[in-house]
């Protein structure tokens, strides 16, 4: 096991540029699945989550061939249903993403049970659903078993805004035979990515980006090449951390199309920045003061699916609340593990009363200080590390396999911003 060792106090000064969002990364690959052709991928981030994905498709007969660091050539010529390693799946959420389209390709897949971070029971239902109205059958006994004689397009109503449950949906549509609709579907900026990649291989997709996706089956996907955009969640980890460093950087290549609601959230928090083109440069005078609702009313952040606030991004706002002045209340109904890491930030010294699993009440703001921690999980130990960033003192966290999930050398990227970070082995 590694861990941070990081002395908190130094403000960060630089530029930094993020990597390939890994929720898009992990959509794409599986759906590389869909053509015997080779599709390139360019900006593929260099992340645990990703390698276990390669690991997958590799054993499904994948050919995966890295260009450079950033850059795969991915061919499935050839691929068999073969039993994939629960090892393996259970390692990542997105292993669910090879149902669509194995069950739309093969006809069949044999999948130990997915898994991902631990923040809360992951239902699995919105994707039965969507597979078995487009003709797939599914059966569960520790095990998923789907199989399909060919599927057909159907109009699927998701009963929730799932979204790898949409992703898997896309993936079954764009090969069945006629045409599909998919309503109530999730709409984040990876789905809108994984939808303009099936387009460019030959797919027919409209209406991208709405929650109604209409789909029109084609025989057959062809090769291409695509470059994955940048991880948002880790742009805006980065202005949380310039925030509560009181530094000054500038992020390259930040993907500002998908920051508006992200923007009005932090905005409420005190935090601004500038756009330049595609750039972005987080000032160093912040005021950092919570803006109260009309009639000084105490504010709510909220998660919703997109276009509002991602739950993804909840911690990170967290942490950036306990440095601002007054109070906010924060609220995840999605996931109800997500607020438990709190007890951390309130053993460095933050006020925090955690109302429930899924409410918790910041008021800032307070001095924190150097702790020995432990990440429980992939933005919770990212909150952590800009919590340790902003202490004073030296904090050590542990178990920073979970942040290596997603988040591509992120010591180095700070250390290049002037933190102060080391990685060790315990
Ligand atoms: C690999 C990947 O892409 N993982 C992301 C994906 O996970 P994932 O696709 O697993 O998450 P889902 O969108 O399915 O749902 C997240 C949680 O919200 C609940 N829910 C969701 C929508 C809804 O309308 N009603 C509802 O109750 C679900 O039951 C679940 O408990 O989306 C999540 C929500 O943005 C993110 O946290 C994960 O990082
Ligand atoms: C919850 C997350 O990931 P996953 O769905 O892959 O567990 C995340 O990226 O915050």
């Amino acid at each position: 096991m590694e861990k941070f060792i990081i002395e908190g106090g130094h403000p960060l000064h630089g530029e930094v540029t993020p990597a390939g969002n890994k929720n898009a990364a992990l959509p794409l690959l599986a759906a590389c699945l869909l053509t015997d052709e080779p599709v390139i991928l360019r900006n593929v981030p260099d992340i645990l989550d990703v390698r276990t994905m390669r690991a997958l498709l590799e054993s499904l007969g994948v050919e995966i061939k890295p260009l450079d660091t950033h850059t795969w050539q991915v061919q499935a010529k050839v691929i068999r249903p073969a039993d994939l390693d629960p090892d393996l799946t259970r390692k990542i959420r997105a292993s669910i993403l090879l149902a669509g389209p194995m069950t739309a390709r093969m006809g069949e897949l044999r999948l130990p049970p997915p898994g991902g971070d631990v923040i809360g029971r992951r239902r699995v239902d919105t994707h039965i659903l969507a597979l078995t109205k487009l003709g797939a059958r599914v059966t569960y006994d520790r095990y998923f078993y789907f199989s399909a004689s060919g599927l057909t397009g159907a109009d699927i109503l998701l009963d929730e805004a799932s979204v790898t449950a949409t992703e898997n949906a896309i993936m079954a549509c764009v090969t069945a035979r006629g045409k599909s609709v998919i309503r109530n579907a999730a709409s984040e900026p990876h789905i809108q990515e994984l939808c303009h990649f099936l387009n460019t291989l030959g797919a027919k997709i409209e209406n991208i980006g709405s929650n109604t996706l209409h789909i029109t089956g084609v025989e057959k996907l062809h090769g291409g090449e695509f470059t994955i955009g940048p991880d948002y969640l880790e742009v805006v980890s980065f202005i949380g951390a310039a925030a509560v460093t009181k530094g000054e950087i500038w992020i390259r290549n930040a993907g500002n199309q998908y920051l508006d609601m992200i923007r009005l959230v932090f905005g409420r928090l005190g935090v601004h920045w500038e756009t330049h083109g595609d750039d972005i440069f987080v000032p160093s005078k912040q005021k950092l003061e919570i803006e109260p609702d009309l009639g000084n009313a105490i504010p709510e952040i909220s998660v919703m699916p997109w276009p509002s606030f991602p739950t993804d991004l909840m911690s990170i706002a967290l942490v950036v609340a306990t440095q601002s002045k007054g109070t906010v209340l924060f609220h995840d109904w999605m996931y109800p593990s997500r607020m438990f890491f709190t007890d951390k930030l309130v053993g460095m010294g933050a006020q925090i009363v955690l109302c429930d699993p899924h409410r918790c009440i910041v008021q800032g703001p307070t001095e924190l200080y150097g702790e020995k921690m432990e990440s429980p999980d992939i933005r919770a130990g990212m909150a952590l590390v800009l919590a340790a960033l902003s202490a004073k003192g030296t904090s050590v966290i542990r178990n920073i396999g979970q942040i290596d999930r997603g988040y591509e050398k992120v010591d180095q990227k700070l250390a290049a911003l002037g933190a102060k970070i080391q990685r060790a082995i315990e």
